[in-house]
C-alpha cells in the first residue's frame, strides 16, 4: 500500500517516530494510504528549510522568474489533472463531475491569477514639505512576509491549499503547509509538480498529521513561522490565534458559519431554487460558505418548501465515477456521526422533517461509506442548536418571514458573519438588504459566482482578514515605506 510522506527541503521524508495513520476512502470505509505523522522534529526540519530558502535562490530571483515558474506550477497541475482528479475524489469521496470542474481547475488557476495579479498591484507614493523647503519623497515597497504556516481543511483541499500557496508564492514567501488529516493526498502530489517547476527546494513544504498535539499544534507553536493562514472551524481557529499572540505573528483565519438564504416572494423561483440547491447540497453539504438557515416569505413559503423537497428527492447518492451521481458521502464516518447527531436533534426539537433524515441504502461494495441522506427541516425553534451551529452537511431549515426587517433580523441573529445569498427580482430591495446583513460576502440571486479578485471571508466569528486579489497580497507582504529626503 502506498505511503505518503512529507515533503521538506524538496525531497519525501518518512516520520522519525515512524508513526503512521489511515488514509480512508468515506465512498466505501477502505484505507487508500498510510500516511506518515509529523513530530516535532519533522515541523522543525520543515519550518528551517523554509527559512533558509528565503535567502537562496527563490528570494533573489525577479519577479517575471518567480511568477514565471508559478505558472509552470499551474500548468504542471493542469497536465497531471486526472491524476490530482483520482487522488481527491478518493480522499474527499467527491463526485468527479465536481471536482474536475471547482477542485482542480481552481488549483491550477489559484496560482496564475495570484502570479499575474503580483505584477499590476502599484505601491504608493507621497510627496511631502520639509522646513528648508527642499522636500522629501516617500514611497511604499513590498517585501514578502516571511515562512507562512498554512493549515488547510478537507472540504476543497487542493482548492483552499493552492488559495493561500498561490499568492503566498507569489509574493515571495515560503510556505510549510499542515493539510487536514483526512485528505494528504494532492497537498502531497503538489510537491511533485513543485519540482518539475522548477520551484527551489525548501519553498514548498508540507508536514502530515492531526491538529492539536500534532503536526498542526507543533506548526503554530514554532517560533520561525511569520504568519498563519487556516480555514476550517471557528473553535480551532481560537486555538491558533492564541498560538500566532506569542511572538505577535500576523494571522487570517476563514472560519464556520452558518448562512442565511433569504428568499423575497419576488424572487425568480426557478433561480432561488436551483441556487438554493446547490448551497445546501453541493459537496454534500461541506462548503463554508453553504447555506443552512433558509428564509423564505410566508406567501411563497409551501411552494418553495414543495419545489426544494422534489429537487432535493432527485439527486442522485453515488460515488466519484458515477457520472450521474451528483451527491457523494460525507467526508469520514466520524463527520457522518455529528451530522447524524444533528439530525436526530432537529427530531428531538420538533421539527418536520420534509425529506431524508437518515442513511440511505446503498449497495455492499459502498455500505461502509459515510453516506446520509440530503435532509430539510422546518418547524423548529430559532433557538435550536440545528438552527444555530454548522452542521457542514447536506441539510437546511426553512423558515417563514413576514416582512424584509424580520428577514435581515434572522439573518443577523447568530454570532457567525461568513455569507449570504438573497432571492428577489427587486434589485432596489435586493441592494438594501444586502446593506444590511452583516457577512463578508453576499450574494444576490446567485451563489458561489467567484471573482477572485475581490475580498474573500467573514466577519464576527467566522473570519479575520480578507484574502482574494490585493486582500491576499496585503496578508502575504509587509509595506515598507522609504522617506527620501531631497
Ligand atoms: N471550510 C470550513 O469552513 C471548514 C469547517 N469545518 C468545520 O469544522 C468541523 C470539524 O472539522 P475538523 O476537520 O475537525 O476541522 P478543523 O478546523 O479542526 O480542521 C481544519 C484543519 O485544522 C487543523 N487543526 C485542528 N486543530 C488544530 C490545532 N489545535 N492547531 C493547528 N491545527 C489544527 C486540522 O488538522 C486541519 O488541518 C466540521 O464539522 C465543520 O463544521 C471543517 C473543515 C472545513
Ligand atoms: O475560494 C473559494 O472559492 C471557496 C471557498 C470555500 C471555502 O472557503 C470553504 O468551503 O471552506
Amino acid at each position: 500500500m502506498k505511503d505518503i510522506k512529507h515533503y521538506i527541503n524538496g525531497q519525501y521524508v518518512g516520520s522519525a517516530s515512524g508513526r503512521l495513520f489511515d488514509n480512508v476512502n468515506p465512498a466505501n470505509g477502505k484505507v487508500i494510504s498510510k500516511v506518515h505523522e509529523a513530530g516535532r522534529e519533522e515541523v522543525d526540519a520543515a519550518v528551517k528549510a523554509a527559512r533558509a530558502a528565503l535567502r537562496g535562490p527563490w528570494g533573489k530571483m525577479t519577479l517575471e522568474q518567480r511568477t514565471a515558474i508559478l505558472h509552470k506550477v499551474a500548468d504542471g497541475i493542469n497536465a497531471r489533472f486526472d491524476e490530482f482528479l483520482e487522488a481527491e475524489c478518493l480522499d474527499t469521496g467527491k463526485p468527479k463531475s465536481l471536482a474536475s470542474h471547482i477542485d482542480i481547475p481552481r488549483g491550477a488557476a489559484n496560482f496564475k491569477v495570484f502570479a499575474d495579479m503580483i505584477k499590476n498591484v502599484p505601491t504608493e507614493s507621497f510627496e511631502m514639505p520639509t522646513p528648508d523647503g527642499t522636500g522629501a519623497l516617500n514611497y511604499a515597497v513590498r517585501r514578502p512576509k516571511g515562512v507562512i504556516g498554512v493549515i488547510s481543511p478537507w472540504n476543497l483541499p487542493l482548492l483552499l491549499m493552492t488559495w493561500k500557496v498561490g499568492p503566498a508564492l507569489a509574493c515571495g514567501n515560503t510556505v510549510v503547509v499542515k493539510p487536514s488529516e483526512e485528505t494528504p493526498t494532492t497537498t502531497a502530489l503538489l510537491g511533485e509538480v513543485m519540482k518539475e517547476a522548477g520551484v527551489p527546494d525548501g519553498v514548498y513544504n508540507v508536514v502530515h498529521g492531526f491538529g492539536g498535539d500534532s503536526a498542526g499544534a507543533y506548526l503554530t507553536e514554532h517560533p520561525q513561522v511569520d504568519g498563519f493562514t487556516f480555514t476550517g472551524e471557528t473553535g480551532t481557529g481560537e486555538v491558533i490565534m492564541k498560538a500566532a499572540a506569542k511572538g505577535i505573528r500576523d494571522i487570517s483565519l476563514e472560519l464556520g458559519g452558518k448562512n442565511a438564504g433569504l428568499v423575497f416572494a419576488d424572487c425568480d423561483m426557478e433561480k432561488a431554487i436551483e441556487g438554493t440547491m446547490r448551497s445546501a447540497f453541493a459537496n454534500c453539504g461541506q462548503v463554508c460558505l453553504g447555506t443552512e438557515r433558509v428564509y423564505v416569505e410566508r406567501s411563497i413559503f409551501d411552494e418553495f418548501v414543495g419545489r426544494l423537497k422534489e429537487a432535493a428527492e432527485g439527486l442522485k447518492i453515488g460515488p466519484p465515477d458515477d457520472a450521474d451521481a451528483n451527491l457523494g458521502p460525507l467526508v469520514s464516518l466520524k463527520h457522518r456521526e455529528k451530522v447524524l447527531s444533528y439530525y436526530q436533534k432537529a427530531v428531538d426539537d420538533g421539527a418536520t422533517v420534509v425529506t431524508g433524515g437518515g442513511v440511505p441504502d446503498m449497495p455492499a461494495e459502498l455500505a461502509g461509506g459515510a453516506w446520509v441522506e440530503p435532509t430539510i427541516w422546518t418547524g423548529l425553534p430559532d433557538d435550536s442548536a440545528v438552527v444555530t451551529d454548522e452542521i457542514f452537511g447536506p441539510c437546511c431549515h426553512i423558515r417563514p418571514f413576514d416582512t424584509e426587517e424580520e428577514a435581515i433580523e434572522l439573518a443577523n441573529s447568530l454570532p457567525y458573519g461568513l455569507a449570504s445569498a438573497i432571492w428577489s427580482e427587486n434589485i432596489t430591495r435586493a441592494h438594501r438588504v444586502a446593506g444590511q446583513i452583516e457577512a463578508g460576502i453576499i450574494w444576490v440571486n446567485s451563489w458561489f459566482l467567484r471573482d477572485l479578485r475581490t475580498p474573500f471571508g467573514g466577519s464576527k466569528q467566522s473570519g479575520v482578514g480578507r484574502e482574494g486579489g490585493v486582500h491576499s497580497l496585503e496578508f502575504y507582504t509587509e509595506m515598507k515605506n522609504i522617506c527620501v529626503k531631497l
